[in-house]
Parts: C-alpha cells; sequence; structure tokens
C-alpha cells in the first residue's frame, strides 16, 4: 500500500506509516479509533492506502540517508532471499527495496508485551530541572533514569538522552531554542521516533515542539507515557474505563495535535475542516467522558456492594502500599500463594488484589495489593485511581513497603508519603518494612539500622523475616481493636470462632453454662458482641 503524503521525508516517516506500524497497538488507540469511527460519518472514502496521488520519491529526490544504507539493504536482501521466494521481477524498485527492508527490519521491532504486540519505537528522552519550581525529589539525572525505565516498560527503545538546567522553563517550547535545535540533530542521526519530556507540557508547548521536530516525530510527555503503561497493562474492565477515561481528559485540551494525527491517518482527506471539525471533535469527547464516568459509577457501585458483603466477616483488612517495583506483589505470593503478576517493570499491578493470609497463632487478615506509586504521578491518575486507592482508606493496617537496595529509596519513601496525605489515611497505623534487604551490600547492617529504628526487614523472595513481619502486623492490628471480655453462652459458638479467627484471645475460661473471653476484636466485632459484654459483670 502507498504510505501516506508525510511519509516521504524519511525512512523513520516510512516505516511509521507502514502497514505493519499500524498493526500495532498505538498510544491511545482506543480514542483514535472513536475519533476515526466519527471522521469517516464525514469522509467515508478516506483511507490513507487508497490515496492515490502520494508516494515515495522513487527517482533521486531522496535525502542524505540513502548512501548510509546501502550496505544494510544488502543484508537485509540477502536474509530475505533465504527466507522467501524470489521476487517475480528481477529489478526492483527503489521503492520496493526501502519498503521490504523497513519491513524486515519492523518484524524484529515487535515485543510481546501483556498478550499484545508492540512496535518497539527510538525513543529520545529529555529533563528540564528548573531551579524555581523546587520540590522534586529526584535529581535530574535520576528521574531521567526513571523515564528510561517507563519507557522500557511501555516497550520502548531508548536511544539517547539529555536534560538541561534553566531557571524558567520557556512558555513556547519548555526548553531553550539551543536545546531544541541539538535534539533536532539527533533526531536525526540516531532515527528518532518518539521524543519524551519528563515533566508534562501544555497542549501548546506539544505542539511547536512537534512542529520543531518535524511531522514524523511524536512528542509526549510522562504523563502520556504512564497513561499508555496503564493502557497496556490493565486488566479488568474497571481499570480500563479508568485509564481510558483519564486518557481522554488527557487528550481533551490537546485535541489539535490529535486532528493532525487524525488527519494523517485518514490520508489528509479530511483536511480543511478546520477548526469546526475540532470542535465536533471536542463534543465528541466530552460526551464518551460522561458516559465513561457513569459506567464507572456503576461498576463501582458493584464493587462497593461486593466488599459490603466481605466486611460482613470481620476479617481486618492489611493494605500493602509502595513505590512501584517494591515488590509488593511478591510478598504478597509469598505470604498467600497468590499468583499475582510479579515482574521487574514499573507498574506491574494496576488492579487491587486481596488474599486472605493466615497466621501461625491460627488469626486471620485480608492483605491487599494495590498500584505502585511514583514521583511526578499525573494528578489525573491519582484522581482516577482514587477509587481504586479508596480500599486503602478503609483497612485496619497500612503497610508501607520500601525497596531498601534502592539508591534513592528515602526519596521513594517521600514520594509515596506525599500520595498518602493526598488520600487523607493519615490516621490509619501504618508500618514501614524494608524489603529486598538481600539485595543490599550490607545485609547484616541493614537489618541492625532497622532493629535500631523499630522496622522490621524482610526479603520477600526468599522469606526471609516474614515471621517477623506476620506478628508486627498483629501488634499493629491489636492497636487498632477494641478491648473486650464477654461471657459467650454455648449457643454463641459461631461468635467465639469469629473472635479466634480476627481477634487476639488473651484469656479463656469455660464455664458451665458458657465462655468467659478476654480479647481483642475488630471495632465491627465489638459492636455484635455488646449485649453479651454487658453479661461479664453479672457472670463473675
Ligand atoms: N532481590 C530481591 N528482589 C525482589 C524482592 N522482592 C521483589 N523482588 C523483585 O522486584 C521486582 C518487582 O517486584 P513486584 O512484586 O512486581 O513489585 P511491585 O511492588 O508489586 O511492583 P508494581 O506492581 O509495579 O507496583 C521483581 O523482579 C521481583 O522479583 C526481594 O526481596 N529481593
Ligand atoms: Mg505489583
Amino acid at each position: 500500500s502507498a504510505p501516506g503524503p508525510r511519509c516521504r521525508r524519511s525512512p523513520t516517516a516510512l516505516l511509521r506509516c507502514s502497514p505493519a506500524r499500524r498493526r500495532a497497538p498505538a498510544r491511545a488507540r482506543a480514542l483514535d479509533e472513536r475519533l476515526l469511527e466519527a471522521a469517516a460519518v464525514q469522509a467515508p472514502a478516506s483511507t490513507e492506502g487508497d490515496d492515490p496521488g502520494v508516494g515515495v520519491d522513487e527517482g533521486n529526490g531522496g535525502g542524505g540517508w540513502e548512501g548510509d544504507e546501502a550496505g544494510a539493504e544488502e543484508v537485509v536482501e540477502e536474509e530475505e532471499q533465504q527466507q522467501r521466494p524470489p521476487p517475480r521481477a528481477f529489478v526492483k524498485s527503489r521503492r520496493q527495496r526501502q519498503e521490504e527492508e523497513e519491513a524486515a527490519a519492523g518484524q524484529d521491532r515487535f515485543k510481546l508485551i501483556n498478550g499484545e504486540e508492540i512496535f518497539q519505537e527510538k525513543a529520545y528522552l529529555v529533563g528540564v530541572e528548573c531551579k524555581r519550581t523546587g520540590g522534586n525529589l529526584f535529581g535530574i539525572e535520576e528521574s531521567v533514569k526513571e523515564l528510561e525505565q517507563l519507557a522500557d516498560t511501555a516497550g520502548l527503545v531508548v536511544v539517547g538522552s539529555t536534560y538541561q538546567k534553566l531557571s524558567t522553563p520557556n512558555p513556547r517550547t519548555y526548553i531553550g531554542s539551543g536545546k531544541v535545535s541539538e535534539i533536532r540533530t539527533a533526531i536525526q542521526a540516531l532515527d528518532v521516533e518518539t521524543v519524551i519530556f519528563d515533566d508534562e507540557l501544555s497542549p501548546g508547548q506539544l505542539r511547536n515542539l512537534e512542529k520543531s521536530f518535524g511531522r514524523s516525530v511524536r512528542v509526549c510527555d510522562r504523563t502520556a507515557l504512564i497513561l499508555d503503561i496503564f493502557n497496556q497493562r490493565a486488566a479488568t474492565h474497571e481499570a480500563a474505563l479508568q485509564v481510558t477515561l483519564a486518557q481522554m481528559e488527557y487528550q481533551l485540551p490537546r485535541l489539535t495535535k490529535m486532528w493532525s494525527h487524525l488527519e494523517r491517518q485518514a490520508g489528509g482527506q479530511v483536511k480543511g475542516m478546520g477548526e469546526k471539525q475540532i470542535e465536533v471533535d471536542k463534543r465528541i469527547l466530552r460526551t464518551q467522558i460522561s458516559a465513561l464516568r457513569k459506567e464507572l459509577e456503576s461498576v463501582r457501585k458493584h464493587r462497593k456492594l461486593y466488599r459490603n458483603r466481605r466486611q460482613s466477616v470481620p476479617v481486618p483488612v492489611v493494605s500493602l502500599v509502595g513505590y512501584t517495583n517494591a515488590g509488593k506483589s511478591t510478598l504478597l505470593n509469598r505470604l498467600t500463594g497468590a499468583d499475582v503478576l510479579a515482574e521487574d517493570k514499573l507498574f506491574a499491578t494496576l488492579d487491587p488484589t486481596t488474599r486472605r493470609v493466615l497466621t501461625k497463632n491460627g488469626t486471620e487478615f485480608l492483605l491487599t495489593d494495590t498500584v505502585g506509586f511514583i514521583q511526578k504521578l499525573p494528578t489525573m491518575l491519582v484522581a482516577a485511581f482514587r477509587a481504586t486507592l479508596e480500599e486503602i482508606s478503609e483497612s485496619s493496617v497500612i503497610v508501607h513497603l520500601v525497596d531498601i537496595s534502592h539508591p534513592l529509596a528515602q526519596q521513594q519513601i517521600d514520594a509515596v508519603d506525599r500520595v498518602l496525605k493526598e488520600l487523607d489515611v493519615e490516621p490509619i497505623p501504618k508500618l514501614i518494612v524494608w524489603n529486598k534487604v538481600d539485595n543490599t551490600d550490607e545485609p547484616l547492617k541493614v537489618k541492625e539500622e532497622a532493629e535500631k529504628q523499630g522496622i522490621i526487614c524482610i526479603s520477600a523472595i526468599n522469606g526471609d523475616g516474614l515471621e517477623d513481619f506476620c506478628n508486627a502486623i498483629q501488634r499493629k492490628l491489636k492497636d487498632s481493636m477494641v478491648p473486650i471480655e464477654a461471657f459467650l453462652p454455648y449457643d454463641k459458638g459461631d461468635l467465639l470462632n469469629d473472635i479466634h479467627k480476627v481477634g487476639m484471645v488473651e484469656k479463656m475460661e469455660y464455664k458451665e453454662n458458657g465462655t468467659f473471653v478476654k480479647a481483642h476484636v475488630p471495632l465491627p466485632l465489638a459492636r455484635l458482641l455488646t449485649p453479651l459484654r454487658q453479661q461479664v459483670a453479672a457472670a463473675h
């Protein structure tokens, strides 16, 4: 198929418009598809492949890159001849060769992430350290390094990065003009397809940068990248709805960019519909946003019902929170034999998973694994996931898991504390746990330090310290429980079972017509026991 009109300029552009490229789930695909559907109503015949007037320069009109590529072209051809039947014509046009070469190179760049084929775009990262704004927990180099990890998680290949220290960001292009041209040079030299900024860019900055870098290069920011990862990883209906909603809200003010992107996909035939069309698009998006909100609301209601049912058995809930990649899912799996995906990627978990933990002395608690936190967490994502995170606010104890082997452990702790503050969970007892002790240079010293500070030290991967962990949780749980003394007649055996299961029994005496119990129990159970508690005095 013939590439679209903007595909002429570089091999990169060609590749990005090739059918193979489109096979891959594109960034914000769901959104694009919706808008394409809307565009199809306006311009039914506009498809890229049908556009007859466009094509790559077949003569000598190419750029300086052609000579450099000759060697690579031969290698690819040799490989092709081994794998494919010989072509019908002996003389291939240069365009055919280019397409074949790029298709072959393109095949190697597909990666399977969560069962989806992701095209590994070449990415270039840009960070800015602003002296004025301050408040950044991470240094610029560290923040860009984390951005690299995020890009890797999203399936991109980072081919280079740069950063700049500024007193204030440039309102037009975020970075200075010198930096813009430096990046433009790097884009050409490294064949960059996506430039990712470490901070959220305004819609205007995005547009200006895209203009400066050329149409074939996609410009995005940390927020869009995180949204993309969330989009790839959302496993449940609710998570998918939350992410789509956050993506739509992010796209709404940036719709001019979306439109030009759509224009490209549609082969240019919808061009010229101008501002009016953007307004139409915005209206479509707004309608979809409100429909999504309603759908989310009903999914949440359903979940709440389910949760309330769960709460009628008053097993205390312990929430696991922590920076992404701290080892939360590994710990949950280790303690409960669950099978939650745990991997060395950021944001492996998006949906809260709850499992029952049975401790050695017979008490139980529910452990909930949550979505990891990250510095510069996009506010719209915090908002979108607030409902999921709200489960944290209903827990009896919060375990803050820290990857103590990480060089920026303290900054990560601070970043998590910031989000916890936003969630208003301060009154809930918190337990700080250092994980991955096995991965530190001097585990013994780390353990000593932890002991001094009253912190539990574990290694979720090999199970070291897990007994201490469970004991510490029980102590914390006890703090959140109500001390009771009750006399339970023998026909209330089920309540006695509940006390054993969810409470902590200190004393039990079997009497003639019932059992005397002294224990700590969760508030809901204490309420259930109220009439029996009043009988304590009478029984003695
Ligand atoms: N050396 C070592 N590695 C660990 C330990 N615990 C977890 N890991 C590794 O750390 C990586 C991240 O673990 P996860 O359990 O996915 O982390 P998470 O906190 O659930 O991460 P998100 O879901 O992304 O927020 C995995 O590669 C684990 O194998 C540990 O105690 N020691
Ligand atoms: Mg996880």
